[in-house]
């Protein structure tokens, strides 16, 4: 049997939509699969009386047809499913490492990218690939023209998870179809101010850069909370605050040695308006791990 730790994922990142993505270094899935002579699913952890085990309807059976890889998988979920943070992704992540390993298809870590991704299409309707390249390469990822060029970044996060569920496919539908040329140019602006701000490291550009965007303003009002939390959490030093993937959950940039205020100033702000959240206090980390 083999075992893989598979991180929870940021995608967007406010100016970069279907484009950014970062892996966290908590929470995560662990996905465990051995040789069977069809694939089974079982599914334990957080959220998963929400997950099926039918194959045809889960990411990680995507994943297993796609690599011809029928196996027993076992998903302990750590990462809450509808949260924002990648959940559908890092089983397909995990899926798509330990099932490579298994069959020894010798896959490289990017080619995994196309095949998790039809994980996404399963769930979303769509094979958006933001959340697994990073849950598979770890760091800060662009994908872009079917490319995923790869930043080794380590910044300080806070990811404050509301009570609540938003389903990617249905955030989806708020999605503007076109948008105002002033919008993309600012939006083009933030996303080059972000990425430069990950080559460097720097809270301060990754925050400002990820102001703004064309898609973020439209679900910002499925979150029912979400303007009193950002307000709390700029106060308390957060350098840039949005919408994680599809939401609810939200994410802010911190400086060394300020996520545990954050982190206060967020939750004190959901519970002020009635609503249970809970925060992670983590940062950007690596990809998905394997152990044998
Ligand atoms: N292995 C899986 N892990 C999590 N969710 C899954 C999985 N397989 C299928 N799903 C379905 O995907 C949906 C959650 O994915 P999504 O809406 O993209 O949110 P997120 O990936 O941010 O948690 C739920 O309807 C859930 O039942
Ligand atoms: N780019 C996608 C990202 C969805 O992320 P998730 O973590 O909410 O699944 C989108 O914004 O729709």
């Amino acid at each position: 049997m083999l075992t893989v730790r598979a991180p929870a994922t940021s995608a967007n990142l406010g100016s970069g939509f279907d484009v950014f993505g970062i892996a966290l270094d908590r929470p995560a899935d662990v996905i465990r699969v051995e040789r069977a002579p069809e694939t089974t699913i079982t599914v334990t952890g957080v959220g998963s009386q929400y997950i099926p085990e039918d194959p045809a309807k889960n990411t990680v059976g995507a994943v297993a047809d796609a690599l011809d890889a029928p196996a027993h998988i076992e998903i302990d979920k750590g990462v809450r499913p509808s949260s924002g943070l990648g959940s559908s992704a890092a089983s397909a992540a995990g899926a798509a490492v330990a099932l490579n390993e298994l069959y020894d298809r010798g896959r490289s870590r990017e080619e995994l990218v196309p095949i998790a991704a039809e994980g996404e299409e399963v769930v979303s309707g769509i094979a958006h690939a933001d959340n697994v390249a990073p849950a598979l390469l770890g760091g800060f990822t662009i994908v872009a023209g079917g490319e995923v060029v790869r930043v080794d970044a380590s910044l300080p996060i806070v990811a404050c998870l509301p009570e609540a569920s938003v389903s990617t496919r249905d955030a989806r539908e708020v999605v503007p179809r076109s948008a105002p040329i002033e919008d993309v140019v600012e939006t083009v602006g933030h996303a080059s101010t972000l990425a430069v701000g990950m080559t460097r490291d720097d809270p301060k550009l990754v925050g400002r850069g990820m102001d703004g965007g064309i898609v973020t303003p439209e679900r910002v009002a499925l979150i029912e909370g979400y303007g009193d939390a950002r307000e709390a959490a700029l106060d308390a030093g957060a350098t840039g605050v949005t919408v994680s993937g599809a939401g609810p959950t939200l994410l802010a940039v911190c400086r060394e040695g300020n996520r545990r205020s954050v982190a206060g100033a967020m939750l004190d702000a959901f519970d002020a308006r009635g609503v249970e959240s809970r925060a992670y206090q983590t940062a950007i980390g690596e990809g998905a791990r394997l152990y044998e």
